[in-house]
């Protein structure tokens, strides 16, 4: 007998945000008791007593099964899954305070994209270290996910990742619904490294776009984007084929191509002129992961020897104060090379 749940119908949600409530309607749309831990009480209270979140997702009506609570002992009590859906950059210092509180057997899932500043580790790894877990139990969810359009219950599949298969069979049947398809993965390190260099991609294609550049643009910034992005998974051990899945290709184009997604309108906002920090002050309080993944991402690189252009491009436009339309006569001057190698 595995040492956790292969039913699971008891899932706790630690984040109340877009994600962490659109995921929290995916499991209650696929019969499972969710509850919710929010930060703020009155979220919590929104969601427990009216089944809605509006300051993240207006217009969503939360299933009845899906409750809240501000109070994180409350909230893991009995989980059999515990899911992980706070900003990257936060993840270590949030559940370093609910580490005490994890049920010994629950499946931890990671639904975060980013690598972590400092560290240069994946959500995985970070999950594994403070939750004092084996990283091949962690498992990963990723995929062409925009909150907003899970939520309004549109079609949309995603990669349930884990070395361990049994623990991502279990999440998948957990998250399977009418709207919502999990297929699973065991390479998580491909996973993961599509969904948090996919926000850096958008970064550049928002910022093309805020420059007023077209479709032949968008589409070299997305497939440089996967070339890096594939450059940087062969050398750390992912499959090749991954980067050509739903967390690879498929989350950068959802991503780089839609106005919902906060690292694209970011990125076009720093294209119009905008600084970094009233792109921040707009973003309303919801995260842009890519403005840190850059930064994180190319320092990973870097230490590996692996050329990241795109990103490395990003982080001097984000963080140097370097002008998007230098950072793009930059990018074209380089010198020639095969597509490839
Ligand atoms: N929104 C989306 O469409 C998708 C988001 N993701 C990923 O899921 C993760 C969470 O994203 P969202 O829920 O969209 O973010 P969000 O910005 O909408 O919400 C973040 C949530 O984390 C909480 N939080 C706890 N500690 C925090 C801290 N120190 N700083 C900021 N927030 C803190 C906030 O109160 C809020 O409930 C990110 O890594 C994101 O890339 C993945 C797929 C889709
Ligand atoms: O990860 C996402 C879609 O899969 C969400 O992207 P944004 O964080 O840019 O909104």
């Amino acid at each position: 007998m595995p040492g956790f749940a292969t039913d699971v119908q008891r899932v706790t949600v630690l984040g109340a945000g877009s994600w962490g409530t659109a995921f929290a309607k995916v499991l209650g749309d696929a019969g499972r008791d969710v509850t919710m831990w929010a930060r703020r009480e009155e979220v919590a209270a929104e969601i427990r007593d009216r089944h809605t979140n509006g300051s993240y997702l207006p217009d969503v009506r939360l299933p009845e099964r899906v409750t809240a609570t501000s109070d994180a002992a409350a909230a893991l009590a009995g989980a059999q899954a515990v899911v992980l859906a706070v900003p990257s950059q936060s993840l270590r210092a949030n559940l370093s305070v609910w580490r005490e509180l994890l049920p010994a057997d629950a499946i931890l899932v990671s639904l975060a994209k980013g690598v972590e500043l400092g560290t240069l580790k994946r959500m995985s790894e970070v999950v594994a270290e403070i939750a004092r877990v084996d990283v091949g139990e962690v498992v990963v969810v990723s995929g062409p996910n925009l909150a907003r359009e899970i939520a309004a219950a549109q079609p949309s599949a995603a990669v349930v990742a884990c070395p361990d298969h049994e623990r991502a069979v279990a999440i998948q049947r957990a998250c399977s619904n009418g709207y919502f398809r999990p297929y699973t993965n065991t390479d998580v390190v491909g996973c993961e490294l599509g969904g948090a260099c996919k926000n850096v991609i958008a970064l550049s294609c928002g910022m093309a776009a805020g420059l007023g550049l077209g479709t032949n643009t968008m589409a070299t910034l997305i497939t440089r984007g996967l070339a890096e992005m594939a450059r940087l998974g062969a050398k750390l051990g992912a499959d090749p084929l991954t980067f050509a899945g739903l967390a690879g290709v498929g989350d950068l184009v959802a991503t780089c191509s839609s106005p919902l997604s906060r690292n694209r309108t970011f990125g076009e906002r720093l294209g119009r002129g905008e600084t970094l920090e009233q792109a921040q002050a707009a973003a309303g309080g919801q995260v842009a992961e890519g403005v840190m993944s850059c930064s994180s991402i190319r320092a990973l690189a870097q230490s590996l020897g692996v050329d990241m252009p795109l990103t490395d491009a990003m982080h001097r436009v984000c963080h140097e104060g370097v002008d998007p339309r230098q950072a793009g006569t930059e990018l074209l001057g380089r010198s020639q090379k095969h597509e490839w190698y």
